[in-house]
């Protein structure tokens, strides 16, 4: 039986809280694999501790332990550790049976195991063509080293060929077909390559890595701001707010800490401190008619929707696409639960924009979370606004914030499982 929190916020909803957030999932397990394909030359401080980073480093510890031929690995609903083992294990020696949650198996893979396999891997699908599972057979002989890829479904799957391609004994050109979706997690990629050494080309579509040695580096994770963005929800919706985040810089490899100028439309002003940023709500809300295009950030989409629906700023958004693979079908779970607090969410031409003339908080909503962290913590602030709160499957945070509802109750919040 899945356990439910219910969050409150007594008294005035002022907000004066230091928190210091856990490594980024996305820079944990970039440097995971990286610091396998060197053989540990390259290091990894300041690991995560959210769960998808925890699956791959166990994965990738009993690996490096074993030497059974036949494995199956799990990587329960872990994403980029799906994507970037299906590319490392291609590569090893050993057959390998790479699988994942349910909804790990309806989340498509298809682009790479093509790619893999056109370079010269031997992937195949356990149950239905183009998903999880994966039986795969290593190590791959390389037959080429200059392919196609689409860029528009996900951006994971070019990391994880990118991770793989210094050590290709041909290295490796990706030639990205369409328009490249996440951009900044393939330049994250990229720059984390660099502080090992591996340098690369990149002119319009085409990607160039050549065969090269890693180089002794320590990879130092930095925190994640996919979930200080929740701290600038928390902000936005309380009446006064004055919230410290040590060791984040506003000059990240992480495209999500775009949040600190997207939140400057709901008030929020950004300043970096001694030892990190720190942010207060202190300027009006900035009235906009832009469109705010989220293809760089889609993990940021939740917690932005939900603060313009509960401000009730009727904003459209593009780049929403690739919701609808993520952990849940995003874009269904936003539309089923703002329809509690009377809002709508309509798509035009790929275009969503929100219907806030109906909002109205009730004394108390319940809010499904779909099997998706994010869900639970776009929702969560709502209790600023909403005297109960309940988040049905509250451990869901885990999977990238497993301390979120401790921090909350740092900052004053109540939270109480039922
Ligand atoms: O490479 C990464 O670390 C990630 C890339 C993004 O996925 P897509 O490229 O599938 O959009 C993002 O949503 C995910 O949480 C993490
Ligand atoms: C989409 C996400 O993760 P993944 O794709 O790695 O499962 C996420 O953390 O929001």
């Amino acid at each position: 039986m899945h356990k439910n929190a219910v969050i409150s916020f007594k008294g005035p909803k002022h907000i004066d809280a230091e928190i210091y957030l856990t490594g980024s999932k996305s820079e944990c397990n970039r440097a995971l694999i990286i610091e396998a394909l060197s053989k540990q030359l390259v290091k990894v401080e300041n690991l995560s501790n959210a769960a998808d980073t925890v699956t791959l480093h166990q994965v990738l510890s009993k690996l490096e332990h074993s030497t059974a031929q036949e494995q199956t690995i799990d990587v329960g609903p872990a994403g980029t550790a799906m994507r970037f083992l299906a590319a490392y294990l291609s590569a090893k020696n050993g057959n390998f049976l790479l699988t994942g949650t349910e909804r790990m198996k309806q989340r498509p893979i298809g682009i790479l195991t093509e790619a893999l396999n056109e370079i010269g891997a031997d992937i195949a699908y356990e149950e239905k063509e183009g998903f999880p599972p994966l039986k795969i057979k290593g190590p791959l002989a390389q037959k080429k080293n200059h392919i196609q890829i689409k860029g528009d479904i996900s951006s994971q799957y070019i990391s994880a060929l990118l991770m793989l391609a210094p050590t290709l004994p041909l290295g490796l050109t990706l030639e990205i077909e369409g328009e490249l979706t996440s951009r900044p997690y393939v330049e994250m990629t990229l720059a984390m390559l660099a502080e090992c050494g591996i340098s690369h080309e990149w002119n319009e579509n085409l990607i160039v890595i050549q065969h090269q040695d890693f180089k002794p580096a320590t990879l130092i994770v930095e925190p994640d701001w996919s979930a200080a963005s929740y701290w600038y929800s928390i902000a936005a919706l309380a009446e006064n707010a004055r919230i410290s985040l040590p060791h984040l810089r506003k000059q990240s490899l992480q495209g999500d800490s775009q949040i600190s100028i997207i939140m400057e439309i709901f008030g929020i002003n950004t300043y970096s401190t001694a030892n990190g940023i720190a942010f207060t709500k202190d300027q009006e809300i900035k009235n906009t008619s832009a469109i705010l295009d989220l293809k760089t950030c889609p993990d940021l989409a939740q917690t932005i929707i939900v603060v313009a629906a509960t401000l009730r700023l009727n904003l459209s958004f593009t780049g929403l696409e690739t919701l609808k693979i993520k952990e849940t079908n995003r874009v269904a779970a936003l539309q089923n639960e703002l329809a509690k607090i009377g809002v709508k969410l309509h798509e035009n031409n790929l275009i969503y924009t929100l219907d806030c003339s109906a909002l109205s908080f009730p004394k108390k909503i319940t809010v499904a979370t779909y099997e998706d962290h994010r869900m639970a913590m776009a929702f969560a602030p709502l209790a600023l606004l909403i005297d109960e709160v309940e988040i049905e499957d509250y451990r869901v945070v885990e999977k990238s914030y497993p301390y979120f509802w401790e921090d909350l109750k740092k900052a004053g919040f109540e939270v109480v499982s039922t």
